[in-house]
């Protein structure tokens, strides 16, 4: 049995459709990512997997159990960890885990002993009597994913996990889903923006853009099918050599802010016939380089719009350390 199956899932607010008729299946034990920029509708789709939102039509279950007709039934087999970080400043993390606890009416004795593994798991023992007020953002993030795993869901939903973090947090914190994941066997669906931490962490990405999903693989063959090099001039002729430019071993051009990304075969074959063809038109090459192809180039290749990759932006920080929407 599939752990998530979703079928043509589709939320509309008005006239304006967030999550466009959606479908994939994910299999236990999976790390599943939804990555798309700001806007795409990645919190719309999994605030409805996680029946915080109705569907407008479709249909999803989890763990066999329809989203809709057994909303109970899905909460208990869930954890969810949102954006906007929702732990209570006021009190210590064992507080917090125990409060959470409360909720789940795990029995004391049991809650107790799993609260002390969970945070031992996330390494935040040490710190188990400590306000989270004293937190940094790395740690707090890891107690709320402690939290959402303390009444043992079988499928976890990390809202952009690693949102407004530096890359060293970011990458430990990549290295503790990766256990979890390997030592619980659990199923974990996460959304991003960050090209890294999906192709990193994900054994498959969606990729999601104005509410459709465009393409979905491994991050290894979603990077393939784009070709197996990619060559990036600088031009003020950028629109016109991306218009204009074909041989047999070029797979696609895109023209990007004052930039044409060229997907080829071989770029070491093709690069002084490449660099013939163009200089041939009388265009200006301000700089070039070659690469393999990333998840951006993916992305850029599906759409036809390049996805800004923002670092740990001051925007990203400050959604981050913000109470939650509701
Ligand atoms: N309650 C709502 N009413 C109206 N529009 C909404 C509502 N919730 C979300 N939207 C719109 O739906 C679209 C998708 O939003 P969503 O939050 O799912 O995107 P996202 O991919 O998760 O991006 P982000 O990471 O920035 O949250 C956006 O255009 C958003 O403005």
């Amino acid at each position: 049995m599939a752990a998530v199956l979703v079928d043509g899932l589709t939320k509309r607010f008005g006239d304006f459709t967030a999550v466009d008729a959606i479908s994939f299946e994910i299999k236990e034990g999976e790390i599943f990512g939804l990555l798309g920029p700001n806007g795409a509708g990645k919190t719309t789709a999994i605030s409805m997997l996680s029946t915080l939102l109705e569907p407008t039509s479709g249909r999803a279950l989890l763990n066999g159990i329809d989203i809709q007709n057994d909303q109970d039934g899905v909460r208990k087999a869930i954890g969810i960890v949102f954006q906007d970080q929702s732990l209570d400043e006021e009190l210590t993390a064992w507080e917090n885990m125990d409060f959470h606890g409360r909720l789940y009416r795990i029995p004391k004795v049991i809650r107790e002993a799993r609260i002390g593994e969970m945070l031992r798991l996330v390494e935040l023992e040490d710190r188990q009597d400590s306000l989270v007020k004293t937190f940094s953002g790395g740690m707090r993030r890891r107690l709320e994913i402690a939290r959402g795993l303390l009444h043992e869901p079988s499928v976890l939903f990390l809202d952009e996990p690693t949102l407004g973090l530096d890359p060293q947090t970011r990458n430990h914190l990549w290295e503790y889903i990766r256990n979890l994941n390997r030592r619980k066997g659990i199923t974990i669906i996460l959304t991003t923006h960050y090209m890294d931490e999906a192709d990193r962490l994900c054994n498959r990405v969606a990729i999601i853009d104005r509410g459709r999903i465009v393409a979905m693989d491994t991050p290894a063959n979603l990077k393939n099918r784009v070709g197996e090099d990619v060559v990036s001039i600088t031009s003020p002729d950028a629109d016109r050599i991306a218009g204009g430019i074909t041989a047999p071993w070029i797979l696609g051009a895109e023209q990007y802010d004052g930039q044409v990304i060229i997907r080829l075969q071989s770029a070491e074959d093709h690069l002084l016939e490449l660099l013939r063809i163009i200089g041939g038109e009388g265009y200006t090459i301000r700089s070039i380089s070659i690469r393999k192809p990333t998840l951006e180039d993916a992305f850029l290749h599906y759409t036809g719009r390049e996805m800004r990759q923002e670092e740990a932006g001051a925007v990203d920080r400050m959604r981050m350390m913000m109470p939650r929407r509701n």
